[in-house]
């Protein structure tokens, strides 16, 4: 088991670039299933979510390459194999394939979905989108059933603006026969690049990116090419990390507009902002006044930056809050953040933070992917060692990591855990 050590407090200087979309890549990939040849998708992350939908793809029996960034997927030789366990049990958007198997095979078997826990995180509203097209769904022993004689366009309003429910119904509906109209869909740049790639496989999607999308089926879709978006929230992690710990650091490969709601934030409490046309320049922070964090839907501030941003809150000069609106139960990275020497306490959806507190290296454990990547930022900006544990979860979402904090200087090495029990004893 690998674990990450820190050595803390080295100016970060220069320029980091930003990989394809994490969330973009978990639809892009599945939504390859629903094309007649061959589908190659361009930039995207280096990531472990990636890596588990390429193995799930060819357990389908897809033929999937995946070199720089580049993969290329035949879809032909797909079965409708069911997914019951395994790999499916890895990350969230593994339900994606439900949509897209449900679309090409009317039928698909496919475990309910792994991925980070931040409270709970139910799928009733992907479900009551498949039946609305047609599709019987049952879950039979944490397995979700799906199947339909003939998928036919439907009328659905969604009762919160799901992410994962928008592209999953717009997956199953682009081959089902008819219109169908998603109401108070999400808006999330995200749902634009899967609407993007399918479009360009020949579907009919309009409004993606409002609250109300129009779906035309057509009878098929053929093979594409498509280069994702940039990662907005790995964007942001790096903005936040440039005014914890830059001495100047330039964010490159990012489109300013997605990051707009960290940014004026960020501007908030005092830190410069420079926006060029893919880049974002964060100059040296001199210091910090506290705000206030409220989670909302696109384009309101990301629920998976209030974890990273809450590092600056620890610096802060004041009481900062952050009220996580989307999850319950996202703030597992303050108790971590105390044992650093932070000021943090939780109440309900909410943590509040008294900055500002220097920070000591630790032992800590990243609980889920965007708390990792917050032990990261306060291991950077700590005196002394961090060790951070279950990295795995960073893996999921951070494309290589490590070299590209350590060509800013940062002192960061993904070390063997048997490794350091070594060195300790000896
Ligand atoms: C793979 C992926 O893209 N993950 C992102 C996606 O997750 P995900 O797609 O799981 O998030 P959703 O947008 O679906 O969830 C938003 C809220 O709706 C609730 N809900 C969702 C679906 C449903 O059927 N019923 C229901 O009640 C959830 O519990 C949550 O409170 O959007 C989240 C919100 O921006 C991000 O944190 C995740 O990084
Ligand atoms: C919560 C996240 O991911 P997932 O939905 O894949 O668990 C995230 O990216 O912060």
């Amino acid at each position: 088991m690998d674990v990450y050590k820190i050595q803390g407090q080295k100016r970060l200087q220069g320029t980091i670039k930003v990989s394809g979309a994490k969330n973009s890549a978990v639809a892009l990939i599945p939504a390859s299933i629903l094309a007649n040849s061959k589908v190659t998708i361009e930039g995207l992350p280096e990531i472990l979510d990636v890596w588990t939908l390429k193995s799930l793809l060819e357990e389908i029996g897809g033929q999937v390459s995946f070199e720089d960034g580049t993969m290329s997927i035949d879809p032909t030789a797909m079965i409708d194999m069911p997914l019951p366990n395994g790999n499916v049990k890895k990350l969230r958007a593994s339900y994606y394939l439900m949509g897209a198997m449900l679309g090409r095979f009317k039928k698909a078997v496919i475990g309910l979905p792994g991925g980070c826990y931040l409270g709970p995180r139910p799928i009733d509203q992907h479900i009551k989108g498949f039946e609305a097209l047609g599709a019987k769904v049952t879950n039979e022993h944490g397995a979700i059933y799906l199947r339909a004689d003939e998928l036919r366009g439907a009328k659905i309003y969604l009762d919160v603006s799901s992410v994962g429910a928008t592209i999953n119904i717009m997956l199953a509906a682009v081959l089902a026969k008819g219109q169908t109209i998603i109401e108070n869909a999400a808006k999330e740049p995200e749902i634009i690049d899967v609407a993007t790639l399918l479009t360009s496989m020949g579907a009919s999607i309009k409004g993606a990116g409002t609250n109300v999308i129009r779906i035309d089926g057509v009878e098929e879709l053929h093979g594409t090419e498509h280069t994702i978006i940039p990662d907005r929230i790995e964007a942001g992690t790096y903005m936040i990390m440039a005014a914890a710990i830059g001495d100047g650091v330039t964010i490159d490969n990012v489109i300013p507009l997605h990051v707009e709601p960290l940014t004026a934030k960020l501007r908030e409490m005092g830190v410069e902002v420079q926006e060029l046309e893919e880049k974002i320049h964060i100059p040296k922070v001199e210091s910090m006044k506290p705000v206030d964090i409220k989670t909302l839907v696109y384009p309101g501030f990301p629920t998976d930056l209030q974890q990273p941003f809450s590092v600056l809150q620890t610096q802060a000069i004041g009481t900062s809050v952050v009220t996580d609106t989307i999850y319950t139960a996202r703030f597992k990275h303050i108790a971590e953040f105390n044992s650093m020497g932070a000021k943090g306490k939780v109440e309900g959806r909410t943590s509040i933070i008294n900055g500002p507190t220097p920070l000591t290296g630790a032992t800590v454990v990243a609980s889920d992917l965007r708390a990792g990547a917050a032990l990261v930022i306060a291991g950077l900006l700590a005196k002394g060692e961090t060790e951070i544990h279950d990295i795995y979860h960073i893996e999921r979402g951070y494309s290589n990591i490590i070299e590209k904090l350590k060509k800013l200087g940062a002192g960061i090495d993904r070390v063997s855990l048997s490794e350091v029990v070594t060195k300790e004893e000896k």
